[in-house]
């Protein structure tokens, strides 16, 4: 196989083809709003009604009547509470003792704070200062109107979007099918965590970790553990992954050693979108499709593992999903320090953000950058990205930051 980098294609590149090829499931299904957490909408939401749905007070204190705009002192004549309207009709010079959230009768336009008022001997109040029109009143439609779309598809639903939804009395929702994602991990030195070594082994970290990726993304998953380096068990499993699963994310066996067989049997079984990416780390990342499942091969590195599932994996999952995809953001920040670069391939670095006081004002490298070195990621805030044709950087660089969590 060529490794020039000159024949590598660049992360964007592999971008666009992933997506060209993915087709978002069509598959929807009814939720109730209680499960539906997370889960990704297949429809827009547009309300029925208003919110919220009539006038109501904002204040514990007095709606006073619109008959009577200058008076500044009212006779009480009603007391309204929550959700118990009254039928009673607020002439000039009167008004009613009312709650937050009760309904603002017709008769009056605008409530005063009890804390504004002033109680007097025959239990009339007296305005300790003018109260507008329209003061302390939440008028109905004002948050959402009949017709507005408050929710677009292909949105995940969060807490606050169910808050939302139930805020208009929807009790489900058509999203899409939650995708199940098969994992696994190749190579003969690997041991699952809680096992004895014997030399030469290592423990497998690459699953556990997306396992953990893929629950933290609310996939549903199917782990067949740890496969050891042969064609026909790799053969077996990635099979068994395709019958089963929307997705297929292997780890390791995909670059150019002896043992290396996880893209030769993927290459066998399906079509191989692309081998080669321009991007450090992460160079062997393949993906490509068996019958009506996806599969992402990440490189055994457990950096570029991670890096490769974050940038490139969880992306194509995400489509599939029916989620809507945004380009990455990032931060531009100077650099503290320096960062060693080599050109040819697009670097993601793992950084730490710096702080002064609590603003982010800059960023430098979180320590080893080896494909091996776990420890750098999993201290890191974010990565830094510096694009291909770029070498070393230098203290006070302005450079492109993702950041991965604050
Ligand atoms: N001659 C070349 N050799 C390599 C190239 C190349 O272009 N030419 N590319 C290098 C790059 S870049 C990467 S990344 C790796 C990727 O190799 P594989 O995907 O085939 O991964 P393995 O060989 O299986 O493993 C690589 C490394 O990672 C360790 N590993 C594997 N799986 C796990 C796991 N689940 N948990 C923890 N550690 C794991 C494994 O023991 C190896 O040390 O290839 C380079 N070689
Ligand atoms: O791309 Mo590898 O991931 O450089 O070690």
């Amino acid at each position: 196989m060529n490794c020039d980098n000159n024949n590598l294609i660049s992360v964007e590149q592999a971008l666009t083809l992933m997506f060209q090829q993915i087709k978002k499931t069509s598959i929807t299904e009814k939720v109730p709003l209680n499960l539906a957490i997370n889960r990704v909408l297949a429809s827009d939401i547009v309300s029925q009604v208003n919110n919220p749905p009539h006038n109501n007070s904002a204040m514990d204190g007095y709606a006073l009547s619109a008959a009577s705009p200058d008076a500044e002192v009212y006779h009480c004549v009603d007391q309204i509470y929550a959700g118990k309207p009254t039928v009673k009709k607020i002439l000039s010079g009167q008004c009613a003792r009312i709650m937050t959230g009760a309904v603002v009768p017709e008769t009056c336009d605008r409530v005063v704070m009890q804390e504004n008022i002033e109680i007097l001997q025959d239990g009339s109040i007296k305005l300790r200062q003018p109260v507008e029109k329209r003061a302390n009143i939440r008028f109905a439609g004002e948050d959402i109107a009949i017709g507005d779309t408050v929710l677009k598809a292909n949105k995940k639903l969060s807490a606050t979007d169910i808050g939302l939804l139930a805020t208009l009395g929807i009790s489900e929702v058509q999203a899409y099918k939650k995708i199940k994602v098969g994992i696994l991990t190749t190579g003969d030195e690997l041991k699952p965590a809680g096992s004895e070594l014997d030399t030469g082994q290592i423990y497998d970290s690459n699953r556990p970790m997306l396992l953990a990726f893929l629950q933290s993304h609310h996939f549903d998953v199917e782990d067949l553990g740890i496969v050891a380096d042969d064609p026909n068990q790799i053969r077996q499993a990635i099979l068994h992954l395709a019958q089963t699963c929307d997705a297929i994310v292997t780890s390791g066996g995909v670059s150019v050693g002896d043992a290396d067989y996880t893209g030769q049997v993927l290459q066998e079984l399906g079509t191989v979108g692309f081998w080669k990416l321009a991007m450090k780390p992460g160079k062997p990342f393949s993906f490509g499709r068996i019958e009506q499942c996806y599969f992402f091969g990440l490189p055994g590195n457990p950096v570029s593992a991670a890096v490769t599932f974050e940038q490139l994996a969880l992306k194509g999952l995400s489509k599939l999903a029916g989620l809507e995809l945004h380009e990455d953001k990032y931060l531009q920040l100077p650099l503290k320090g320096t960062l060693k670069k080599r050109a040819g391939r697009q670097d993601y670095q793992r950084g730490i953000l710096l702080y002064q006081g609590n603003c982010i004002s800059a960023v430098c490298s979180a320590g080893m950058q080896s494909s091996g070195a776990l420890s750098a990621l999993a201290h890191s805030d974010c990565l830094i990205v510096i694009p291909r044709e770029e070498g070393n950087k230098h203290e006070g660089d302005i450079v492109n930051v993702i950041v991965r969590k604050i």
